[in-house]
């Protein structure tokens, strides 16, 4: 059970393979694609012992040149900083790397934006393909070439757009994920329902629970109309000038918790984006926008699910409202000073909005706790 969805951006287009097994078929798919060029595999350390050596054994088996043992950095956000960067090319250089170097990301979306952000940068560009480990990274980060670093002012703030040249999203390496961290990538799942498609939300809340047991069918169908959206409005807008913003639904609020925690381990990104995403839609209520029950209704599918809806489930943080305020200043979508919010019409209706009164986001983050 394999389905193959199309990134269509003319000469930058590619595959996003989906399904169980696609690391052991590697090699084929990789081979015929970069042909000699050597390869250096960068994953985490956490991903290396579970599912390097497959990856390993089918470059192997097909052929596919290295250039030197894979790079295996520490696991986790803070990974994803100026002093990984570094380091990582600093180890690239030293190998001697060429134009012609191809770069393979194995693991979650901060090995894939760290790598694909390295390859941005090296000798002007290098060619980077992503094998995504986690559920985030299947549905989400490996898709659509944003790619980057955390920076002590917020999330995400150094970086580029680079596409990868193929993504090979293996659904049977989900098996070893921390449910923690199925349930965080599910987060993501659930966006794209609430973007523009009430009915994957239906779909979502009868078999939600099936996507998160690793139930293969449903799996396989959440990651590829996952892939499938996100390749539809990647295609419409790149570079972020329009509707791709809609992808940000729920993280003008939820990079504002990250950044409040240090980006530790006590709030990952997809529950900080579950998080977001209630509170996009009780803004969106408080403005008139929808009604209060579709905001219950979300909340209601998270907590079903087991994702955090109240930021007083997030252990050992104090929130404090004017501080949050203050990263949300900071967003990657400001114009002239004002922050764009994703806000929703009803489930499924999502639109981009300025000039929201400050003080109306206030109030949602002070009910929020
Ligand atoms: N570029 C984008 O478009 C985009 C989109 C969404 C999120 N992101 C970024 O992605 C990052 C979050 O990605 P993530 O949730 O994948 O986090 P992650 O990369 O930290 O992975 C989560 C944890 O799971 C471990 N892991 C990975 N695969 C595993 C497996 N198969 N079995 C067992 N353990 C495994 C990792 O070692 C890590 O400890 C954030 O930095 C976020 O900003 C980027
Ligand atoms: O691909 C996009 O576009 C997204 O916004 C996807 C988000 O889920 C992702 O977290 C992204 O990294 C956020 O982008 P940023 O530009 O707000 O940093
Ligand atoms: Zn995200």
């Amino acid at each position: 059970m394999q389905d193959i969805v199309r990134v269509d951006l003319s000469e930058r287009s590619y595959d996003i393979v989906i399904g169980p097994g696609a690391i052991k078929q590697a090699g084929a798919r990789i081979a015929p694609l970069i042909g000699r060029r050597p390869v250096i595999i960068v994953t985490d350390d956490t991903v290396a012992p579970l599912h390097l050596p497959s990856l390993e054994a089918a470059l192997e088996s097909a052929g596919v040149r290295r250039n030197g043992p894979a790079i295996i950095l520490p696991a986790g956000e803070k990974t994803k900083s100026f002093a990984h960067l570094e380091a990582l090319l600093d180890e690239m250089l030293g190998r001697g790397i060429e134009r012609s170097t191809v770069l393979i990301a194995l693991g979650g979306g901060v090995v894939g934006d760290l790598v694909g952000f390295a390859a941005a940068i090296s000798l002007r560009g290098l060619d980077f393909i992503q094998i995504p480990t986690t559920l985030l990274a299947q549905v989400d980060s490996s898709v659509g070439g944003k790619t980057g670093i955390n920076t002590r002012q917020g999330k995400n703030l150094v970086g580029s757009f680079h596409q990868p040249r193929l993504v090979l999203a293996d659904t049977s390496a989900l098996a070893t994920l921390p449910r923690r961290h199925v349930l965080a990538g599910y987060a993501e799942v659930v966006k794209y329902g609430l973007i523009d498609d009430l009915d994957f939300f239906e779909w979502l809340e009868q078999h939600g629970t099936a996507v998160c047991a690793g139930d293969t069918e449903a799996l396989v169908r959440a990651v590829t109309v996952s892939c499938a959206a996100k390749a539809a409005i990647v295609g419409q807008d790149e570079r972020e000038s329009g509707r791709r913003a809609l992808l940000n639904f729920g993280h003008t609020f939820g990079h504002a918790l990250e950044a409040a925690v240090g980006y530790d381990n006590r709030l990952l990104h997809g529950e900080a984006v579950a998080l977001g995403m209630g509170m996009a839609f009780d803004l969106s209520a408080r403005l008139g926008l929808c009604t209060g029950q579709e905001a219950i209704r979300v909340r209601r599918h998270f907590e079903a699910i087991g994702l955090p809806t109240k930021l007083g489930q997030v252990e050992g943080v104090e929130w404090d409202t004017v501080e949050l305020l203050g990263h949300m200043a900071k967003d990657k979508k400001v114009q002239d000073g004002k922050i764009t919010f994703v806000l929703a019409r009803g489930i499924g209706r999502a639109f981009t909005a300025r000039d929201i009164d400050s003080a109306e986001v206030a109030a949602v983050l002070d009910a929020a706790v």
